[in-house]
């Protein structure tokens, strides 16, 4: 597998509506991989897609090396997947949780049970094992959430808008863990509405009503703009957008 991620001309419609138009990029192995957009600028429709959760209208893309047409079942199974509206479940406990999602990802039981344990320690949350999820802050329980995620050592992870409604000091921490796993050779496609978050990124892209508008790093970006800051590189590629989410 050379990319692990190759798009090209995806699009999707819903009626005669491009949600998506004409997307076409590559993410490398390792790479960590910022998809931004306004509201409706339909990365959520896109990264669907990439996580095969939906088929594309036309275009093409693989992701680890498998097609988005054809082989939805072993993109679901070589990708983890984490956003702040679907996590973790409160009513269970951190080990519960994690047991739980290694199951459903098809790691052995013993491997289950000594990773689990690992990751306790590497989160300092052995006092906390066998309290409910529901109980920790906000902060911790994206950090958790991002590890199950990872938990089955996917090749991907996706991202979207992670670390919402956090401060920026746990988002921070929350940032090394992500470095963590792309030095561990996962390659992470995240969306955010952060442009410090974006700052993080190794490449972003802007997309603007459907459509990639400008794919670089952040430094390149800032230096194609003419400015210092990423926020005012979003304002310029999105403030001619036309649609708007909210
Ligand atoms: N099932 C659907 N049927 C019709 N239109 C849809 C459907 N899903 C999304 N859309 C539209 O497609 C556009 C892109 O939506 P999408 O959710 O992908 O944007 P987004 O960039 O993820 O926005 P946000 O940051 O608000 O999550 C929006 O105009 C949305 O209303």
């Amino acid at each position: 597998m050379d990319k692990a991620i190759i798009c090209k001309d995806l699009t999707k419609q819903f009626g005669d509506f491009k949600a998506v138009d004409r997307i076409t990029f590559d993410v490398e192995q390792g790479e960590i991989f910022g998809f931004l957009g306004a509201n409706g600028a339909g990365k959520t429709t896109a990264m669907r897609i990439l996580c095969g959760l939906s088929f594309p209208t036309s275009g093409s893309a693989t992701v680890a090396g498998f097609d988005v047409y054809k082989q939805q079942e072993q993109i679901k199974r070589n990708i983890g997947y984490m956003s702040q509206k679907f996590s973790l479940y409160d009513n269970l406990t951190i080990l519960e949780n994690i047991e739980f999602y290694g199951g459903v990802y098809g790691v052995s039981r013993s491997e289950i049970k000594k990773r689990s344990a690992e990751l306790i320690t590497t989160l300092s949350l052995e006092k906390e094992a066998k309290k409910l999820v529901g109980a920790l802050p906000l902060g911790w329980k994206q950090k958790l959430a991002f590890s199950v995620a990872i938990f089955h050592r996917p090749k991907i992870v996706f991202l979207d808008e992670p670390t919402g409604g956090v401060d920026p000091i746990t988002r921070r921490q929350f940032w090394d863990m992500i470095y963590q796993a792309a030095a561990d050779g996962i390659t992470v496609f995240v969306t955010t509405h952060y442009m410090d978050e974006a700052e993080y990124c190794n490449r972003i892209t802007v997309m603007v009503d459907g459509r990639v508008e400008a794919l670089d790093t952040p430094a390149n970006l800032k230096k194609q703009f003419n400015t210092h800051s990423m926020d005012d590189v979003f304002y310029q590629l999105a403030r001619n957008a036309k649609r708007s989410g909210d």
